[in-house]
């Protein structure tokens, strides 16, 4: 496992979330999630994305930094689920870079 200095923190957390998965310990927050299940990471999700909502409107900075990262950890645990590395994300947003999300949007399929 690398260290969070030698790479970036979203694909650090990402490794200690897949070794979690892999080596279950009853100390583990993220394993405890995955022997919820999926339904469960999804609440999360949900629950996040609602609280980054509220802490949005609500206008306090630092809480809205305090709620988008829990959303975005609870994120990792989703892409840890289907072994998706936060690479691709970036990839797809890489890809994306510098095109006009109005363009972007008129050329996806469905
Ligand atoms: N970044 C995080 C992180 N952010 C938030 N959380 C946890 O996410 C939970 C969300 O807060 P809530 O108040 O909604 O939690 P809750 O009500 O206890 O949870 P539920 O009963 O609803 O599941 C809290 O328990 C937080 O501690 C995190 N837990 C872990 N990490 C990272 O994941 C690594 C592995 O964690 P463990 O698996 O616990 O060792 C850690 O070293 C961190 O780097």
């Amino acid at each position: 496992m690398r260290n969070p200095s030698e790479t970036d923190i979203l694909t650090a957390i990402y490794q200690v979330i897949q070794d979690r998965k892999r080596n279950p310990s009853e100390k583990s927050y993220v394993a405890s999630l995955y022997a919820k299940g999926l339904d469960k990471i999804l609440g999360k999700i949900g629950e996040e994305a609602t609280e980054t909502a509220v802490a949005g409107k609500g206008g306090d900075r630092d809480e809205i930094v305090y709620e988008v990262a829990d959303l975005f950890f609870h994120v990792l645990v989703l892409l840890g689920h289907y072994d998706i590395e936060p690479e691709r994300v970036y990839a797809e947003l890489r890809r994306r870079f510098g095109v006009s999300g109005l363009e972007e949007k008129a050329s996806r399929s469905s």
